[in-house]
């Protein structure tokens, strides 16, 4: 499958299980993989028959910027779904990661892969 990718997006949002991660919101860094239909864009060269990656940026940031997340895990299950359903992907693999929340680790994260249902 063709795909879009979206690497190293910062956005901060609310996400975490201890009170300092409660009360403010935090910067995460996101890799996005986006699965593109079929190779129709490449001939048509029609922005219509791709997923704009630029409106699936705007799209993120404005998801989590009033929105709450105990886990990783569920703030990027809303993302995929999000991308999946609103942006009618057929697949997506994506990676969110806290940055510098454990000495020696410079980012801690998660990976899921989802299909359109
Ligand atoms: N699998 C996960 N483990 C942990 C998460 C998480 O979202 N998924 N979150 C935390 C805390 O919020 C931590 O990041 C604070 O530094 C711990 N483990």
């Amino acid at each position: 499958m063709d795909t879009i990718f979206i690497r190293e997006f910062r956005v901060d949002a609310w996400v975490g299980i201890y009170e300092w991660e409660i009360q403010r919101a935090q910067t995460l860094e996101l890799d996005i993989e986006i699965g593109i239909p079929d190779a129709k864009p490449g001939t048509s060269d029609a922005i219509g028959d791709t997923v704009h990656y630029g409106k699936v940026v705007e799209r993120v940031i404005s998801e989590l910027k009033d929105r709450k997340f105990n886990l990783l895990e569920a703030l990027a299950e809303h993302v995929c779904g999000v991308i999946t359903n609103d942006f009618r992907a057929p697949w997506v693999r994506l990676s969110v990661a806290k940055l510098g929340h454990i000495r020696n680790v410079r980012r801690v994260g998660v990976t899921l892969e989802r299909k359109r249902a």
